[in-house]
């Protein structure tokens, strides 16, 4: 069977992480696994690791590493035929040091996004919870104002998008993230990005990976999903 890629995306929140792997996914046909969206998936369904991680996300708080682990290491074990790129997770050293025990990383990309453009991006997100699409008023506004373009049922702002609720969150990410980072860069496996823009950052991470993702992934692993 012909080699398979598996790469991670880093940001802070508001980055642009599930924006960009949208685009990766239709456009390389990787699989796209997203730990919020699943989270809210296992939380709606009342899943053991659901109902413990809501009791955390609740509170702001991120979802203990063991209960990550195991959930999205899991998830992986069902997608072993398939090339994937991971959307917040690992968030942790220990997040990373597991994953990395159970698969090789091709590319880890990290989104280096400033404040005020998080601030501004995220006080216009607006997201359809069930489906996990994320809409933003100055970027890619829905049809019509606070509806969702495919359920047409109604979308909703995060609390902690709010701006006074980022700068805590931010200073959160920057440290767990930080020895993620540094230990992806030893790796050599790092690619960081750095704009106010999305759609100026995606042609370099597209061409990233158009010389990384081998040319003969089979029909069965090009799935069109995310
Ligand atoms: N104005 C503007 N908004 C953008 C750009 N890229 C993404 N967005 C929007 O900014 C918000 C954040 O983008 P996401 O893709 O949700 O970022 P994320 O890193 O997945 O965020 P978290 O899920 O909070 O970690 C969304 O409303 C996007 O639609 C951009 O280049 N310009
Ligand atoms: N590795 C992870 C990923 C998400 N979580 C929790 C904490 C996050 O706020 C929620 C939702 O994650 P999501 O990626 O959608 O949102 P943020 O990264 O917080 O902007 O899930 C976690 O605890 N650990």
């Amino acid at each position: 069977m012909s080699k398979l890629f598996r790469a991670v995306i880093l940001g802070p929140p508001g980055s642009g992480k599930g924006t960009i792997s949208e685009r990766v996914a239709n456009s390389f046909g990787l699989k796209h696994l997203s730990s919020g969206d699943f989270l809210r998936e296992n939380i709606a369904a009342k899943t053991e690791a659901g109902v413990l991680a809501k009791t955390y996300i609740e509170k702001g708080a991120l979802v203990p590493d063991h209960v990550m682990t195991r959930l999205m290491l899991s998830r992986l074990e069902e997608m072993t035929r398939h090339s994937w790129l991971l959307d917040g997770f690992p968030r942790t050293l220990a997040q990373a040091k597991v994953l990395n025990s159970a698969f090789e990383l091709d590319v880890v990309i990290s989104l280096n996004i400033p404040l005020e453009t998080l601030k501004e991006r995220l006080r216009h997100r607006w997201i359809h919870p069930a489906s996990g699409r994320v809409y933003n008023m100055c970027f890619n506004p829905p049809r019509v104002q606070g509806v969702d373009d495919i359920s047409g049922e109604p979308l909703i702002q995060h609390e902690d998008d709010r701006p006074e609720a980022l700068v805590a969150r931010l200073r959160h990410y920057k440290d767990v993230a930080k020895p993620v980072i540094d230990l992806y860069r030893a790796k050599g496996i790092l690619h960081m990005f750095s704009d106010t823009e999305t759609d100026r950052i995606w042609p370099y991470i597209s061409s990233l990976l158009s010389t990384k993702i081998p040319t003969d992934l089979g029909d069965a692993q090009r799935v069109r999903t995310h």
